[in-house]
């Protein structure tokens, strides 16, 4: 069995993990950690999982930590992970960091688009976690950065197409939508429910750090210069995030020839689906399960492919490509522990 840690567990993102793992046949839940619940029982915290997960939550302690754990995920805001991870490392856990602090390999690109990174040495050393387009690398991996779920929903449809140089990446335009536990459990005024309720509101127009993430991926694999035009929008729903991608196709192409390499692309991968021909992504599809549902059109009016791609941001836009991860990293069957449907309503 791996003995699996979740540091933050009291988060959106680490009680899913918490969720994911305890139904997964090949790990035991080893220790669960918190800062402000430290002490209480998990369940105390959340009663769903009374007489389901009988930890304890406890205070962070690396050298515990390392001692319990074959893998440690860790749930925190950005900037705390990069102080803790080199000393679980040390301590021979491997890593699943679901932060940003690990997803650039380039510190100094961190830099740019976050803080002053305090262990730039291991950005290189670190896998990007995007599990269908990286897995090999991820295999041999002890420290995984999770992406973004903005970046998992966007890049999965786009990398397949972009890689035989199908997709004009000059000019990327891709507005989403994302549930609001995309902003974590914390309390604030923008996620009170009756600003959100009935609103719907475009939040960071142009500026959001996830731009620079995708964008970096984009060109490491195409080894394209590419521009993004990204507006990210809350929408009333408690989990899912769809996004809408417009890009121009270098020569002409068919939906299905483009279905047809989305399909091939994705062969053998479970998670990723490829809709067919007039049907298109919905949240209420996906809610709950760790796929990536992908629809396409190509509008001949203005030549562009317009793409579409759905997914849950606290599966497979977080906790449930974690776990994917840490399959892969155990060369497990990649969809044990996660397949579950999504409830019909
Ligand atoms: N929510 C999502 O959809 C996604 C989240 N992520 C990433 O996962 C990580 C966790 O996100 P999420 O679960 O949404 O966040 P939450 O705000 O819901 O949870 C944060 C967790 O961090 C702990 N924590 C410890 N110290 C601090 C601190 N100083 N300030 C705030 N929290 C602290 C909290 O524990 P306690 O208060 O008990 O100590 C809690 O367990 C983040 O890095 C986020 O970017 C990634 C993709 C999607
Ligand atoms: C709705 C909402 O606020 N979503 C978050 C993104 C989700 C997330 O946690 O992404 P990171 O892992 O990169 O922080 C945001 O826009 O910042």
């Amino acid at each position: 069995m791996i003995r699996a840690s979740v540091v933050g567990a009291t988060g959106y993102a680490g009680a899913e993990l918490v969720r994911i793992l305890s139904g997964h046949p090949e790990v035991r839940l080893s220790m669960l950690t918190s800062h402000q619940y430290a002490g209480q029982l998990f369940s105390d915290v959340f009663p769903a999982f009374f007489q389901r997960v009988a930890l304890p939550l406890e205070e962070f302690d690396t050298r515990k930590l390392a001692e319990c754990s074959d893998v440690v995920f860790m749930a925190l805001p950005h900037s705390m992970p990069m102080t803790m991870v080199p000393e679980l490392l040390q301590g021979g856990c491997r890593v699943v960091d679901l932060s940003a602090d690990f997803r650039f390999s380039d510190p100094f690109a961190y830099e740019v688009a976050y803080e002053p990174h305090r262990a730039p040495e291991l950005c290189r050393h670190a896998v990007y976690g995007l599990s269908e387009i990286f897995r090999e690398k991820i295999t041999g991996a002890s420290l995984v950065g999770n992406p973004g779920c903005y970046p998992t929903c966007i890049l999965l449809p786009l990398l397949p197409l972009a890689t035989p140089g199908w997709l004009d990446l000059s000019r990327v335009i891709c507005d989403a939508k994302s549930g609001v536990s995309g902003a974590g459990r914390g309390v604030s005024l923008a996620t009170h429910f009756c600003e959100i309720a009935q609103a719907f509101k475009a939040y960071k127009v142009g500026e959001h750090r996830h731009r620079p993430e995708i964008v970096n991926v984009l060109e490491m694999v195409t080894g394209e210069k590419s521009r993004l035009t990204f507006v990210p929008h809350l929408v009333p729903a408690i989990r899912g995030m769809l996004a809408t991608t417009y890009v121009s196709l270098r020569e002409e192409k068919s939906e299905a020839e483009l279905r047809e390499r989305l399909r091939d692309a994705y062969r053998g991968n479970d998670f990723i689906r490829i809709l067919p021909e007039n049907s298109f992504p919905d949240l209420s599809h996906v809610r709950g399960t760790n796929c990536c549902d992908i629809g396409l059109r190509v509008d001949r009016e203005s030549g562009m492919l317009i793409l579409i791609s759905a997914i849950d941001n606290l599966v497979k836009g977080a906790a449930g490509q974690a776990v994917q991860n840490m399959n892969i990293m155990w060369r497990l069957e990649e969809t044990m522990g996660l397949g579950a449907l999504p409830p019909v309503v």
